[in-house]
């Protein structure tokens, strides 16, 4: 959806919202208008599942995330990475979908997320693009896709918003990026840092470990975050760093900062779908709370499954299976010369 688009009241009211960061020029704006009543998904396409009527929800933008941090209202962000996980963190409430690069070991079984590629991100982000209406959809440059320069970063960058159907990109690393982040946020293609525990380094990094305990490590992270935002992006990601350096980092920032293992001094909180809902069998960080025991219930429902086909009580016929019209089969067996042949619905074993 473009201003053009609109009605006129409504591209009024989107100009009218056209909002900007204290200090940040032209480099954080939003041409969303301020009242979605329909909201289409971020593709613009109709959804194939109609889901219960349930209030409107405004379409979040970076004005209204800056609203939010202004008003100390926690921002809440979920990983999401196809078409259900979407529609659940849309429908329920959730302000900015992730889709995480995180993505290469929950949903593709790689060993780190070095291994996911441009084209397996797309896939997924072209997904969860349809099931996204209301929040601000983000999805990560994956490892090796900003690494050769500003050119090839916004080339990458420019398929994440074109092919991928995402609103804003984020980027792991600190002032070493400053310059490729400027020069996506220059030409109006919306960043999201992340510094401190940078996974796609963590080779490099001998592990995944908290960083930035020591005040020059710390001090480091810091200025990362200063000049990440200087180059313009509207939000920074804070991964496995102390509590009190997330909450100092936070206050001198004036864009919202989301932590994951970083306390609850920051603007807002990320974790990834699968730790939320104990489906990830995988190690489980520290920083990590589940919020759903959906491993449970997923073995009940398969067991349950296969053992139903198994003794016979899946499918019922008169339940779950399909009548021929009268007198068909017998007519069907007759010209196929097939008299004898005779069936009946097994009777329900009692449990
Ligand atoms: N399921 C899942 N959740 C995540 O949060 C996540 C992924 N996968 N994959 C991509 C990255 C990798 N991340 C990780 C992975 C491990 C730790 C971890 O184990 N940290 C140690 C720190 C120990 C220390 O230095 O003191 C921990 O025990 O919390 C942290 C972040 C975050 N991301
Ligand atoms: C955990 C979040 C911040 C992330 O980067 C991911 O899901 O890959």
């Amino acid at each position: 959806m473009n201003a053009q688009m609109l009605s006129s009241a409504s591209r009024t009211r989107a100009i009218a919202s056209i909002a900007r960061f204290r200090n940040l020029g032209q480099r954080c704006m939003s041409v969303r208008p301020l009242k979605y009543e329909h909201l289409t998904n971020t593709t613009g396409e109709s959804s194939p599942l109609k889901s219960a009527p349930s209030p409107p929800r405004k379409k979040v933008t970076i004005a209204s995330l800056h609203t939010l941090r202004q008003e100390r209202t926690p921002i809440t962000v979920l990983t999401a990475y196809d078409y259900p996980t979407a529609r659940a963190a849309s429908t329920h409430g959730i302000d900015i979908t992730l889709v995480g690069d995180s993505l290469a070991q929950v949903c593709l079984g790689y060993s780190s997320t070095t291994s996911l590629t441009l084209d397996e991100m797309l896939h997924h982000c072209r997904a969860v693009a349809r099931g996204t209406s209301a929040p601000l959809l983000v999805a990560d440059m994956p490892f090796g896709s900003f690494y050769a320069g500003k050119e090839d970063t916004v080339r990458a960058a420019v398929r994440m918003l074109q092919e991928g159907n995402v609103e804003a990109v984020k980027l792991e690393g600190g002032s070493e990026i400053a310059g490729r982040v400027q020069a996506l946020t220059s030409i109006g293609i919306p960043v999201m840092a992340h510094v401190g525990l940078l996974p796609q380094r963590h080779t490099a990094l001998s592990g995944y470990r908290v960083q930035g305990r020591t005040a020059q490590s710390g001090r480091s992270i810091l200025h990362s975050a200063l000049a990440l935002e200087e180059a313009g992006a509207f939000s920074i990601v804070l991964e496995a760093i102390p509590s009190s350096l997330a909450a100092y980092i936070t206050s001198r920032l004036k864009v919202p900062t989301i932590g994951i293992g970083a306390g609850p001094g920051c603007s807002g909180q990320v974790l990834v779908w699968d730790d939320v809902m104990g489906t990830w069998a995988g190690h489980k960080a520290k920083f990590v709370r589940r919020f759903g025991d959906v491993k449970s219930e997923v073995e009940r429902g398969v067991k349950a499954y296969a053992s139903a086909v198994r003794n016979g009580s899946f499918p019922q016929h008169e339940k779950e299976g399909y009548g021929m019209d009268d007198g068909e089969i017998e007519k069907l067996l007759e010209m196929e010369g097939d008299r004898e042949w005779t069936w009946s619905p097994p009777k329900l074993m009692s449990n």
